[in-house]
């Protein structure tokens, strides 16, 4: 076989450079760079803050609407809380039909606890394409528009790899990998057509950065690893648009996803491999959701993984 020909199809003559050139040029669409109208080129607002204080709170507001997926989750709502705290309006929750329920307790919560912002819940199922360009239609509906997205969305698959079926692996990176494509592009098109840009922000892990000891976890590792290089190539696409897209790496909470009688043995394995010596608090990933999702604060910040592990990547 001759080195330019492709198993499988007729071997085509070689063009001479220039053409190849020429031809890629033709075919290839390429990144706009130009970003004169992006949002994220104008000169950063100077705050109304007067005191130290209001200036030091100012730094770290977020403003707009946001779409929560996975909305019913325990990392979710941590995040949730904190985004409303720090100044978001609207917030929408996305979660499967099955989690609804637990998603509109919620919002019930939110809504006692925080009287002047709206909570919304809309069924999603962010594998499906469709279905999720219907749930964000929705919710920018209600709310206006969207100018964060927050995608928590993901379930754990704990298997070994010689005994797990390829419809077991589609799975988790479907809900992983893809969901988090589809969510993303769905948001970005409403924010562009906004003009206003806005924040996207996934849930990678730790085991994006290493392989889990003790348990297999192939299909979830390859799917975070994916998610990390997922939010590369969607900044450098869309900070033109005056979208930054990050993502968050925690390392093992203290979930429900990691709790339970049968893990006490494997929880204490995780905490002996990190500096801290112990699984992190719900509580300690939303600094960096409200980091990352602040327009002030994380307004040079995108294409980036935050690591939220207590060191556990240092070993
Ligand atoms: N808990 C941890 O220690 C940890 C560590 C690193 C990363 N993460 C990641 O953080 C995210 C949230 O984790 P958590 O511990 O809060 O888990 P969780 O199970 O409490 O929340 C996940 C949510 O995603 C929803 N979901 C699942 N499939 C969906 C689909 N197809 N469409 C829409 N929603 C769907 C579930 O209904 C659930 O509400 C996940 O992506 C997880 O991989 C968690
Ligand atoms: O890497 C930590 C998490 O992503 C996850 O909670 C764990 O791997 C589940 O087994």
């Amino acid at each position: 076989m001759g080195a330019d020909q492709t198993i499988g199809q007729p071997a085509a003559p070689m063009a001479n450079p220039d053409d190849r050139a020429a031809l890629a040029s033709r075919v290839l669409p390429t990144m706009t760079l130009s970003t004169a109208e992006s949002p994220l080129t104008r000169p950063l607002e100077p705050t109304s803050a007067s005191s130290p204080s209001e200036r030091a709170l100012n730094r770290f507001q977020v403003e707009g609407n946001a779409v929560i997926t996975g909305g019913s989750g325990t990392l979710a709502y941590a995040a949730t809380r904190a985004l409303v705290e720090h100044g978001c309006s609207q917030v929408t929750l996305m979660d499967l039909q099955p989690s609804i329920e637990s998603a509109k307790e919620k919002m019930a919560e939110l809504e006692r606890d925080f009287p002047d912002v709206k909570v919304h819940v809309v069924t999603v199922d962010v594998t499906d394409q469709e279905v999720a360009e219907a749930a964000f239609q929705k919710a920018a509906e209600i709310m206006g528009g969207i100018d964060i997205l927050c995608c928590f969305a993901g379930i754990v698959g704990c298997v070994h790899s010689i005994s797990s079926t390829a419809k077991e692996w589609r799975k988790v990176i479907d809900v992983n990998l893809t969901g988090s494509f589809i969510c993303a592009q769905t948001a970005a098109k409403h924010m562009i057509a906004s003009k206003k840009g806005g924040s996207i922000m996934f849930t990678a892990s730790i085991s994006a950065h290493h392989v889990n000891y003790p348990q297999p976890q192939a299909a979830y590792n390859v799917s975070k690893i994916g998610v990390t290089h997922l939010t590369r190539n969607l900044a450098a696409e869309w900070a033109v648009h005056g979208i930054r897209v990050n993502c968050i790496s925690p390392g093992y909470m203290d979930t429900v996803l990691n709790d339970g009688d049968n893990l006490k043995e494997v929880r204490n394995i995780w905490a002996s491999r990190c500096p801290m010596g112990r699984m992190g608090d719900v509580e300690e990933i939303t600094g960096p959701v409200v980091l990352l999702s602040s327009k002030r604060a994380g307004r040079y910040i995108t294409g980036t993984d935050l690591i939220v592990d207590g060191g556990a990547m240092c070993f």
